[in-house]
């Protein structure tokens, strides 16, 4: 399975002056423990990182601390996620069928949880790792006046990996590019695309 992993952030809304991916957890950086999971996958078994060229020299300096085996492929990244997954597209080969793309910033994934996302998107179009939503949530308006309580047990937070057949998606992103749609994931551009995807609850 193909895996494109999303790793040119900037860390504005965490207010960090460079990629927090590069941020150090438990004596290794973010990025070491999403690259360390997808190495121990069964599934995976080729990686495209996604980042920004200034970033590139530690990128490489992490592939050769954590000794990858799996092939890895280094794509420059855009100004936002949406544009740094399509450069992700267009740098897959060509025959490629189905791809799996994870935030580099999703640093707890499981070799597990890449294996069933890569074994379920085989039967389906499209599919998401999500959690149930704990908390009740409010619908505000622009002065923060409760408009809405939706019904909790319909809501689920969107997380990755995100699977999708490659065509597809390679087609909803250029849909998005041409129409100017602003998304935060990838399956808001197969939903405004009408196309289907299938949540997959996440254990681990
Ligand atoms: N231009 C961008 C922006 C984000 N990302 C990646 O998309 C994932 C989700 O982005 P987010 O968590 O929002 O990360 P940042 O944009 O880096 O940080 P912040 O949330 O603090 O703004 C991250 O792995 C990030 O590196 C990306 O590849 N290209
Ligand atoms: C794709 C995502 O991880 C799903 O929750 C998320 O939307 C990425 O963007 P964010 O800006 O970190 O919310």
């Amino acid at each position: 399975m193909y895996l494109l992993i999303p790793a040119a952030g900037m860390g504005k809304r965490m207010g960090s002056d460079h990629n927090k991916l590069l941020l150090s957890l438990l004596g290794k950086p973010l990025l070491s423990w999403t690259l360390l999971a997808a190495e121990s996958s069964q599934k995976v078994d080729w990686i495209g990182i996604i980042g920004q060229p200034y970033d590139f020299p530690e990128f490489k300096t992490i592939l050769d601390t954590i000794s990858i085996t799996t092939p890895v492929e280094l794509i420059q990244g855009g100004e936002t996620r949406q544009a740094s997954v399509y450069n992700g597209l267009q740098a897959l080969p060509e025959a490629v069928d189905n791809v799996l793309i994870h935030d580099g910033a999703r640093c707890l994934v499981t070799p597990n949880l890449f294996d069933r996302c890569a074994e379920q998107l085989l039967t389906c179009q499209g599919l998401i790792a999500a959690i149930s939503v704990k908390d009740t949530i409010k619908i505000v308006d622009s002065n923060r006046f409760i408009k809405d309580t939706p019904n909790r047990s319909n809501l689920w937070a969107a997380q990755t990996p995100q699977g999708f057949k490659v065509n597809l998606l390679k087609e909803c992103h250029e849909k998005g590019y041409q129409l100017g749609w602003q998304v935060t994931d990838d399956a808001a551009l197969f939903e405004n695309a009408n196309y289907l995807s299938k949540l997959s609850k996440r254990r681990n």
